[in-house]
């Protein structure tokens, strides 16, 4: 989130994670102080996350300065005993992003069982990218039903309104997250298109016995 409008509608339609994004290469890179303003309206409504790739301690301390996070979501290699040092210097949750294309990608999880708090899981970046995640790409989800039921994880990957309702059915994700799926232009959010998802994810949680037809 790069603006009080879209931090301010998304927290009105529910969501329970706002992110700000660290990588100096992405569209959606914020300044830590200005996040650190912009996160101001979010505390105690939903968790403040820092998406960092690969930080190095000296950019870590000063997110963590200015912006406060809830919670840090690592989007690079970093490794289990990274994400443990990590842990261990600022004592917050770690969301582990892992890029998935095959069922070899999710077994790398169990290296991060116990360490990590959460999972995020991921698209492999398109060849030739930048960015290693933002990419508006998806994976195949059938490959989560590899996994663990116990692993506590947020399905990430280029979702957006059209296709964020199939994802659910299809995967029960615990958690959904959004980036480029909800923008007009490379880092440019919209409001309509965070409605338009908030409302798709409403639609597909909807219990049964409410979406009876009426005769
Ligand atoms: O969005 C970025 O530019 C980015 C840069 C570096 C690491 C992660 C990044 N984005 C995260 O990737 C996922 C999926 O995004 P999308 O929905 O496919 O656009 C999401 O968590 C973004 O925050």
């Amino acid at each position: 989130m790069k603006t009080p409008e879209t931090v301010e509608r998304a927290l009105k339609r529910g969501a329970t994670h706002i992110g700000f994004n660290f990588f100096q290469k992405s569209p959606r890179y914020v300044e830590p102080d200005i996040a650190g303003k912009l996160a101001e309206p979010v505390r105690g409504k939903a968790k403040v996350v820092a998406v960092v790739v690969d930080p190095s301690n000296d950019d870590l301390d000063e997110i963590v300065a200015l912006l406060r996070p809830d919670m840090l979501q690592l989007h690079g290699s970093e490794s289990p005993e990274r994400v443990l040092t990590i842990k261990a210097m600022y004592g917050i949750p770690v969301i582990k992003a892992l890029s998935v294309r095959s069922t070899d990608d999710l077994k790398r999880v169990e290296a991060y069982i116990g360490i990590a708090d959460r999972f995020l899981f991921d698209a492999k970046p398109p060849k030739g990218s930048e960015l290693p995640g933002g990419n508006g790409v998806s994976f195949d989800w059938g490959l989560l039903t590899w996994l663990d039921g116990n692993v506590d994880y947020m399905l990430s990957g280029g979702l957006n309104k059209a296709n964020v309702g199939q994802a659910l059915a299809m995967t029960k994700a615990p958690g959904v997250d959004t980036a480029s799926g909800v923008e007009s232009a490379p880092g440019v959010k919209s409001l309509d298109m965070i409605d338009e998802f908030f409302d798709a994810v409403e639609q597909a949680c909807m219990p049964e016995t409410t979406t009876g037809s009426v005769n």
